[in-house]
Parts: C-alpha cells; structure tokens; sequence
C-alpha cells in the first residue's frame, strides 16, 4: 500500500529497505515483492504521481513538470547552474524528456569488461530488456511500417515503450535530407538494436497518449495492493546503519519531509538488504553521511568512518548538450501543429488549450509527442577531416567501441532559455556523448538533509570543447540542406548564433559560443561506480554490493562507470531488473 508520512507506516522492520521511489528503486521494490513472502520498504523523498496530470501529458516534460516545478529536487551545481532531479515517486521517470535509447553493444561490452562481468554485455542484458519493454502503438495508430525494427522489441514487460502519436512538418524536412544524401546523413531503421548509428524515428516512454514512468510501470495499483509491498512517500532517507558498529548495514534513518528540519527521525530495519537507489546525488550522499566514502573528506567533517571508500561521490560523468534555435521562415507562420514546430505552438495559448481538451478526452493530439523531438540522430565524427584526427591523436577516441557515435542530434529539441521573440522558431540539440570531464558529489555541511555539492565539471577537459565542435558543425551541414533552405532564416540572434555565421565559423568563436551556451546532458552517472571484485577503486562490485560491507547494493545510474552513448534511463532499468533478480537468487 502507499503511507504518505511515516505514522502511518504499520511497523519499521521489513526484509528489503530499497530507499529512493526513482526509477530503478520502483523496479527493484516491484520486483522483489513479486515475492509474497518478502516484505518490501520503499521510501521516497517526493509525493505521489498519481493523478498528477502534468506528470501524465507527454508533452509537459521539460516544461511545466520539469526543472524547476514542484517535482524537482532544485539542486544547483558549483557553477549556480540548476540540475534536474525528480522530486516525485517514479524519480526522473516520471519528469525526464522520455526518449528511450538503449546505447550501443560496445556500451554494454564495456561494462561487461570494465566490471570483469560478462552478466552486462548486450546479449546478456537482452532478458531484463523483454522483462522491462512494453512496446506498444503509437497515440495516433499511423502505421509504423518502416519506422523501426518490431524484431527487437518486446510486448511482454512493464514500461510502455511507442513512436511518435504526432507527427510535425520538421520530420517531412529531416527525412528529405536523409533520403537526399544517405552518405553523410544516413538512415537507421531502429536506432536500439545495438548499431545506433544514423537519423532515425524517436522511440519514448509514452503508452496510451501518456507518460509511461517507472511508477506508473512498475508501482501500478495491482503493485500497490500487494500485502508485503509498503511505499513509503514524502519521507527522506539521511543515513545507512550498522545496529552492532561493524560492517552489515542493517538499519536505515528516516525524516518526515513535511520537517525535515527539526522533526525527529525513526530507524526501519532491514533483515536481508539495503538497497540503494536514490539517484546519482542522493546515494552517494547517503553514503557519505553514513561515513561510507572518502575518509579524508569525511574526517573533515568529523563523520566516523564505516568504510573507507574514496571512489564514493567521485567520476560524475554527464552529456554535454548544446541548444541553438533558428527563426523560421515567416511564409510558413503558424496556423496549426503540423505546419510548424512545438516550439512555435507552445506560444500560442488559444492552441495549447485547443491541444489540452483533445488530450482530456481522446489522449490524442500534439500533446501526446514527447514535447522535444520525434527524430533523433547517432553520429560518428568525420574521420577524414584533418581536425578530427588531429582532435583524436591529442585527445584519444573515447567511444565505446568503432559502431558507437560521438555525438547525438536532435533536431527540432527543446529551447531552453529566452525564446526568440519571433513567434516561430526551430532548436536544435547537439549532444557530446563520451565526454571526458569528471565531476564530483562531495559534502556540503554535516546536515544529512541538505544539498551536496554538485561539481558537475564540465567542459574541463579539452576533449569535450573539441568533441561539441564536430557535433555544432555538423548541425549546420544538416541545416544546409535543401529542405532547410526556405524554411529557417539565418538564426535567431538572441541566442547569439549570427556571431558563429558572421565569423564564417572560425573556431574561436564557435568555442566562444559553445563555452558560454552549452550545459548538462541531465544524463549523470558514475559516482558509485562497478569495478572489478577486488579493484581498490570503485565503490560496488559488479552484483551491485557496496564493498567492505554486507547487507547493503546499489541499484541507479551512480553504478555505471560510463555514461552510455545514448539517453540513459534504459540503462537504469536494466540495472534495477538485474538488481532485483541477482537479490532474488541471493547472489
Ligand atoms: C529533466 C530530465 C530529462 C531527462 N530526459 C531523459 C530522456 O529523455 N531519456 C532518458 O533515457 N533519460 C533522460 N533523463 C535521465 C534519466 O531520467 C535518469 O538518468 C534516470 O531516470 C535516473 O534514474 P535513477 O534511478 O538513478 O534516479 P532517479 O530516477 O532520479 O531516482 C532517485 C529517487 O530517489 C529519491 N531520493 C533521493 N534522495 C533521497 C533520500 N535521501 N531519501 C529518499 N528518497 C530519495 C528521489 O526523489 C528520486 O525519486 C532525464 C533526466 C532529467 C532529470
């Protein structure tokens, strides 16, 4: 059953304490009451998702549900930047942009060989894919021949999984160029089958014309009417415990997240697991405060040290992402969805209300779409091109393998930032999939509920500017295109792209532009990261146990020691689904 406060919880000893209600916690709580004689704790900072309807309409990710509303957690970074995390049952889920990306074979093959565990490798995940895959029909029922492999998608697991229920005038422009000159712009039938690479149709976490979210998913009301299963919402977690001082967490500190300031706490005891899941800040967080980290750092701060662990809160690795935005052509004004681009239908109120009712009462129309993009694209960098091998002789190539992209495309993405003020205009998201820059997540003060510190590093590392370069330029190439042509004017100028056309792209500039426009991918990992049984560094082994001690696993995206090539929620889905099945086995 769902307890809002603890008062209600009806005892505070269970087998499994899984703290963190996000995206791999509401697996791994899901599947591990599939076990009826096992009880479950799941706790979760944030509220409910349920009836919450700008967390059900697709389209309001990244806008009215995103960074910044009330499901987020507001966390900003060293820099003053703010970094999206939700703040609500279902985690990141139930707020993220929903496209679903599964990476590379070579993403997977590298943590299988990074970890020494061959449980990781594509072939190997491909069960917990089916057990997590609901692939379903797309909102408008268009025939989606052509649009994707149906081979490799499954109708057998939880998360809701469609193409596009809209289509916009910007995919017809897309595909043109793709069919006009596949050498340089080619196409892939389905973008998750282990090769990515090339432009393609979007594939997001959308069922029924709503968002499919690890809660909605995993935590569904015949979830929730499980006797052993107790969830536990508006509570935070603030430390991990041994009851007898030594290595085997047993016990977990809880605070009402009504008074989190001076309520008193309460411990939930564990019999045969902790599992951690409270997200790429939150776990190592909890760790830390719980004196599982770096013992420099928390003999700073006067925490007694239970493991000595540096690897904790360290290898933060995010995308890079950079958004440019053109105005369009003002013969193609706005006169319906079709016609034009989201960004443009989003300033227009009469339209939005128009899109709202249609999606009360049939959930179809443009508010089904993703609200960011219903193509995508996986790039390789132009290897001829005398400044990529250069770029790659001082930088290395840190693709995951030589069938893995550099970068990733989305056009017609989301405009963050000021709008131009022209009623109609396009972005464009150019992403750094394997970056180089390490970030960290360390303690801000000696109060567990407060906000680490988020130093998310980016751009430190001079691959990434490099990197970013390839990835703008190519945004242009695709620009140039025919199809393009008479559809944008030159730029938006309030978004400062006509320095980059005036300068006739020199790489000053374009540095200059990248430097002070790009930001966070919202795609974090690493900073509790798989290594090898035995390594002396890295914090979990490669079954997700914390090393040095006993009772207690992580299951998020803190685990992976790399980011995958793509968007990463598939990545923490399968991490949660191995999780859970390598606990019910006892491994
Ligand atoms: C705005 C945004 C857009 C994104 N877009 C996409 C996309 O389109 N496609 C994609 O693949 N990926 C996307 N991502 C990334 C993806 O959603 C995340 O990487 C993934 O969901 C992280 O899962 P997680 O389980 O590690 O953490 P989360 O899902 O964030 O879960 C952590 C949970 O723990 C809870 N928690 C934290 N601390 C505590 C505590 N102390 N006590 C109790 N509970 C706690 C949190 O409230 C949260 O519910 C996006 C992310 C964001 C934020």
């Amino acid at each position: 059953a769902l307890y809002t406060n603890l008062n209600a919880l009806p005892k505070t000893s269970f087998n499994y304490v899984v703290v963190g209600g996000g995206t791999a916690g509401c697996v791994v709580a899901s599947r591990l009451s599939e076990e009826s004689n096992a009880t479950v704790l799941l706790v979760e900072a944030g509220g409910t998702y349920q009836n919450v309807e700008q967390l059900e309409v697709p389209f309001n990710s990244l806008r009215s549900a995103g960074p910044g509303s009330q499901w987020d957690w507001n966390y900003t970074t060293t820099t003053g930047a703010s970094y999206a995390r939700g703040f609500v049952l279902g985690g990141s889920s139930s707020v993220n942009g929903m496209f679903y990306t599964r990476g590379s074979e070579d993403d997977w093959g590298r943590y299988a060989a990074v970890t020494g565990d061959n449980g990781w490798t594509w072939n190997n995940i491909q069960p917990y894919v089916k057990k997590n895959e609901d692939w379903v029909a797309p909102a408008d029922g268009h025939n989606t021949t052509g649009q994707y492999d149906p081979a490799v998608h499954s109708s057998k697991g939880r998360l809701g999984v469609s193409l596009p229920g809209f289509p916009e005038h910007t995919d017809t422009l897309f595909f043109q160029t793709v069919n006009s000159d596949p050498s340089e712009f080619p196409f892939v039938l389905d973008y998750n089958a282990g090769i990515p690479l090339g432009y393609g149709t979007i594939q997001s976490t959308i069922k029924n014309g709503s968002r499919s979210s690890a809660a909605t998913a995993y935590l569904s009301e015949d979830v929730l009417k499980r006797h052993n299963l107790f969830v536990l919402i508006n509570t935070q977690a603030s430390r991990v415990i041994s009851s007898t001082g030594g290595s085997h967490i047993d016990s977990v500190e809880i605070f009402p997240q009504s008074s989190v300031e001076n309520a008193t706490n309460m411990r939930i005891t564990a019999s045969s697991e902790v599992i951690l899941s409270a997200g790429v800040f939150g776990t190592p967080h909890i760790l830390q405060n719980s004196g599982i980290g770096d013992a420099a750092m928390l003999s700073a701060f006067n925490i007694s040290i239970v493991q000595d662990l540096p690897s904790v809160g360290q290898n933060f690795t995010d995308h890079l992402n950079l958004i440019s935005a053109w105005a369009l052509n003002v013969s193609q004004p706005f006169s319906s969805a079709t016609s034009t681009t989201f960004e443009s239908f989003t300033l227009n109120s009469t339209a939005m209300s128009i899109f709202l009712d249609q999606w009360r009462s049939s959930k179809t129309g443009p508010l089904t779409m993703n609200g960011l993009s219903n193509d995508i694209g996986f790039r390789r960098f132009n290897e001829s091109d005398p400044e990529v091998q250069k770029g790659l002789a001082a930088y290395g190539d840190p693709a995951s393998g030589n069938q893995s992209p550099h970068f990733m495309h989305v056009p017609n993405g989301f405009a963050f930032g000021t709008a131009p003020t022209n009623n109609s205009y396009f972005s464009f998201v150019a992403t750094v999939v394997q970056t180089q820059s390490r970030g960290s997540v360390t303690l801000n003060s000696t109060n567990p509920l407060g906000a680490p510190v988020i130093d998310t590093a980016l751009l430190t590392n001079p691959y990434d500017l490099f990197a970013m370069r390839q990835a703008f330029k190519a945004v242009f190439d695709l620009l140039a295109t025919s199809p393009w042509v008479e559809y944008l004017v030159d730029s938006a100028p309030a978004l400062g792209l006509q320095a980059v056309i005036d300068s006739n792209f020199s790489t000053t500039v374009i540095d200059d532009y990248i430097t002070s426009s790009a930001g966070s991918g919202a795609h974090a990992v690493g900073t509790a990261a798989m290594s090898p049984v035995g390594a002396t560094w890295g914090v979990v082994d490669p079954d997700l146990k914390v090393k040095g001690l006993t009772g207690l696993r992580i299951a998020d995206a803190s685990v992976l020691p790399y980011v995958t090539s793509n968007n990463v929620q598939f990545a923490v889905y399968i991490v949660g689904e191995r999780a859970s099945e390598l606990i019910k086995a006892g491994i």
